[in-house]
Formats: structure tokens, sequence, C-alpha cells
């Protein structure tokens, strides 16, 4: 399993005429611990209350030190905390007021009897909302917990802290206001009827997170139903972040994507979408694997996404496994499940293999196995270098969309966000380690708002006056 580093704080009370700190810090690190801190929360004469903040890489290794703490004659551990969880208390976003209420007449403005001037005249002339209210920065961060991650599906609830995430980014990175809805409802109608009773209050919809194929069924009438922008982010986010990882891969190994073989692996909402995005690009031999091997046009499926694709790609007509497609293929781009790629397939690619394994939050692959083998290596995850992961696109192509009040995201949009993610690294900077710029490059927002802004105007769905 890949290394997921967790930040423990252990609270020790330590006898020091028992121990020297120096045992305590040779079990961390025997227990392959790193410890990043210590802090002194109480001196007395006899004891010391310490925290020390501990990097870990798995659970066993963790249970294996704080078991060997425990057993240390005059050792008590107080209290164990994680500070990932400790992020999470309370939440990860709040709501803030744009002006303060300090007396009546204030509050006779923002609220009754006042406010029922600015309600009539937007009942009057709706589009008034987008200049009245929150919607024209207000994003919809909506998911029914149907495929979380890689982890499948979760209750609502759990599918939380990965929206509020989603919505922290959104604000962090283009100042946008999301909100996280998490629906306690499966059936795709009714979904689709829940987020067009929300649309009135919202600019756009991300929709996250939803399995496939209901995901485009619930994303299609969406779009088709409302003039807002609406957008599956594990489709189109992804597709387009993979799309500019790939530009960049390829310059560096000199090749053609035309030319070459990409195996898709995981024909879902992501790698459904890759795909659409990669064939838009150019590519002609892709070839969709999922856990019943190759999917060819002979075959009969349920899911009338994989007859399409199916009659759209795999042109040699591959047929079987994973282990037996990726033969001379150029490119993996995995977005299935952890640890179903092995390094025997990895060496039956073509020179220079690029391997992106995206499933999170355990990927294909641990890029530390895989890296003796591959030319160019990406993940999903922020703890290793080439982060393929939607957060580099949708802060910036809903930026685009709010900015020019777009009706929705084209094609054309998608594309000129992909290229602008690309150009966001200069060539002479490209290296297998920097294929994709990392999340906090201030370029790659304006970047991609820009050509989403203009792609969007070349295509009419922008509904701003181009010089407002
Ligand atoms: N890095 C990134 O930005 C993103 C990564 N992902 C990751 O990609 C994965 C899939 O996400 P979605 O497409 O939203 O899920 P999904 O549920 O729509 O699709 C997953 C597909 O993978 C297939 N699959 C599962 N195990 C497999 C195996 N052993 N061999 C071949 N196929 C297998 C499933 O049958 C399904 O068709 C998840 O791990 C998710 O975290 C998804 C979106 C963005
Ligand atoms: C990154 C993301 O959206 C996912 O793994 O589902
Ligand atoms: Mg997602």
């Amino acid at each position: 399993m890949t290394q997921s580093n967790m930040h423990l704080i252990l609270r020790l009370e330590i006898n020091k005429n028992h121990n020297s700190f120096g045992e305590i810090a040779t079990i961390i690190s025997d227990s392959k611990g790193d410890l990043t801190a210590i802090d002194v929360i109480k001196e007395g004469a006899e004891t010391t209350i310490r925290d020390l903040t501990i990097k870990v890489s798995n659970k066993e290794d963790q249970e294996t030190m704080v078991q060997s703490i425990n057993d240390l004659d005059g050792v008590t551990i107080q209290h164990i905390s994680d500070r990932t969880f400790l992020v999470h208390l309370g939440g990860k976003i709040e709501v803030r007021p744009t002006l303060s209420i300090d007396n009546r007449e204030e509050l006779s403005h923002v609220y009754t009897p006042e406010v029922a001037r600015v309600c009539k005249a937007i009942d009057e002339d709706p589009s008034l909302a987008h200049n009245l209210t929150i919607k024209r920065n207000a994003v919809a961060v909506i998911s029914d917990g149907s495929a979380v991650l890689g982890l499948g599906k979760l209750k609502p609830e759990a599918a939380m802290p990965v929206m509020e995430g989603k919505a922290m980014l959104f604000k962090q990175l283009a100042d946008i206001n999301a909100y996280p809805l998490c629906l306690d409802e499966e059936n795709a109608e009714n979904i689709i009827q829940i987020v067009k009773s929300l649309s009135p209050s919202f600019g756009g919809i991300n929709l996250e997170d939803i399995s496939s194929p209901r995901c485009f069924e619930i994303e299609e009438r969406l779009k088709e139903e409302l003039d807002i922008p609406v957008f599956h982010d594990d489709q189109h986010g992804t597709a387009i972040v993979v799309l500019a990882g790939v530009i960049n891969a390829l310059k560096l190994v000199k090749k053609d994507l035309k030319q070459c073989k990409i195996v898709v692996c995981g024909i879902g909402a992501a790698g459904i979408s890759i795909t659409k995005m990669l064939l838009k690009a150019g590519a002609e031999n892709i070839i969709g694997v999922d856990k019943e091997g190759a999917i060819t046009k002979e075959e009969h499926y349920e899911n009338p996404m994989w007859t399409w694709y199916g009659e759209n790609t795999n042109p040699n007509r591959e047929t079987g496994p994973l282990p037996t497609v990726i033969q001379d293929a150029d490119i993996f781009i995995g977005v299935a499940a952890a640890n179903i790629l092995q390094v025997e397939d990895i060496k039956k690619m073509a020179e220079d293999p690029i391997v992106f394994a995206l499933a999170n939050p355990d990927p294909e692959i641990a890029p530390e196995v895989a890296n003796p083998y591959v030319r160019v290596m990406a993940t999903g995850r922020s703890d290793f270098p080439n982060q393929v992961n939607n957060v580099l696109c949708f802060p910036g192509i809903f930026r685009g969309a709010l900015d020019c009040k777009a009706s929705t995201i084209n094609d054309e949009m998608k594309l000129a966000a992909s290229k602008a993610i690309a150009d966001v690294i200069p060539e002479d900077e490209l290296n297998e380690d920097y294929i994709i710029p990392g999340v906090f490059n201030k370029n790659v927002v304006p970047k991609i708002k820009e050509a989403v802004v203009e792609a969007a105007y070349a295509t009419g769905v922008a509904r701003n006056k181009k010089d407002i």
C-alpha cells in the first residue's frame, strides 16, 4: 500500500527520573516514525509533559510505536490525536457576511422591511438575481456519496469531508463561494429534480463523486434543463488535467498522440470522459479495460456508454485482461482501483512508458514501485511529483465560466483549459517530475480562466457583454 503519511500528536507525561528523552526518540525512529515537532506543555521537578508530532507512514508502524512507548516505565500516553482529524473539527468552511449590521437602519436595508423591494424587483426580472444575490459567484458542489474518491459508495454524511475540501479549494484558488451539498437520495430522476430545485441560488453546479453510469444521465439532463454550467468534475475536470499531462509528457518522450497506443483502465465516469477528450485531441488507438477485460465492438453491454466505447475505440479489436492489452502501450491511464497494475505489465509497454496511476487515495501502482520502470509517472496525490488531479481544473474553469456568465461549459472551453494548464510549464522547464504545474502555481487559475472565457465568447455561450 502507498504510504499515506499520517501526522500524530502524542501527549506524553515523562518521569524524568526513569527516562531520558533519547529512549523515546529511539523508539520513534525504530518504528520508522519521523519526529517533526516537540512542544513542552508543562515542566515540573519530576515530570515533564510534551506533545510530540510524529509522521508515520502506516497504521502498523503507528501501533508498534505507540505500544513500545506505552511499555516504557515512567511514560504515560495522555492523549493521541491525528492531525488530519484535528483539521476537520467543526468542518472546513464557514459563511461570512459581506458587511456588518450595527444598527437598526442598516438592519432595515439588509433585512425587512427594505429587503422586500429587492425581492419584488427580482421577482419581476429573475435575471437581477445575478447581481443582487450571491448567485453570480456561487457554485453548488453536489454529491450523493455513490463513488467517493476510489472508496465506493459511502453515506452522504461521509462524502462531506471531500465536498468541503473541494469548496475550500474553490475559495482559496479562485475566490468562488462553493457550497457542499450531500444528498440522501439514490434515484437518478430524484437527484435531477433536487438539483433543478436548488439551481436558482447558484451560478454553477459541480457534480462530484456520483457513480457511473448514473452520472452521465444526471449530468446530461441537468445540462439540457438548466441555463447555468453543470460540470461533473470526475468526468471533465479529470479529463482536462489528464490531457494536459499527456500533452506535456509526450513533448518529453517526443511521441505523437496520433501514433500512441493508450490503455485506459477503469471505464467509469473518469475513464469515459478521459477517452472522449483524448479522441478529440487526436488520439486514434485507445483501448479501454474494465474488470472483465478490454471493451470491444463485438461484445454486448448493458451499459450504453460501454457500447459507445466499443464502437469508438480499440481499432485493432484487442481482447483480454490488462496484462494482455498493455503490450506495447505507450501510455497507461488508470482511473480504476488500487494496486491493479504490476511491474511485469509496465515491462511490456513500449519504450519510455508513461504511467498515470490516478485512483485515489491509493493508485493503481505505487510510484515507488513503478518509478524504476517508467519514464514519466503521475498520480492523483499531493505527496508525489506530477499530481494529475481535477483540483488543477475546477477552480479555473468555473472562474472563467462565472466571469463571462457562460450558459454551459462546452468542449471548446474544456480543450482550451487543457492547453492552458499544459502551457503553464515553459518547455525548457519540462522534466519527468514536472509535466504538470502544481496546485499552488499562481498562474494556473488565471491562465485557465483567460482561455476558457475566450473559448466561451468564440462559441457564443458567454452572456456577459465582452467589455464588462
Ligand atoms: N486523480 C483525479 O483527479 C481523479 C481520480 N479519480 C479516481 O479514479 C477512480 C475512478 O473514479 P470514477 O471514474 O469516478 O469511478 P467510477 O465508479 O465511475 O468508475 C470506476 C471504474 O473502474 C472499474 N474498475 C474497478 N476495479 C477495476 C479493476 N480491478 N480493473 C479494471 N477496472 C476496474 C469499475 O468497474 C468502474 O467502471 C477512483 O479511484 C477515483 O478516486 C477520479 C476522478 C479524478
Ligand atoms: C480527485 C477526485 O475528484 C476523485 O478522486 O474523485
Ligand atoms: Mg471526485
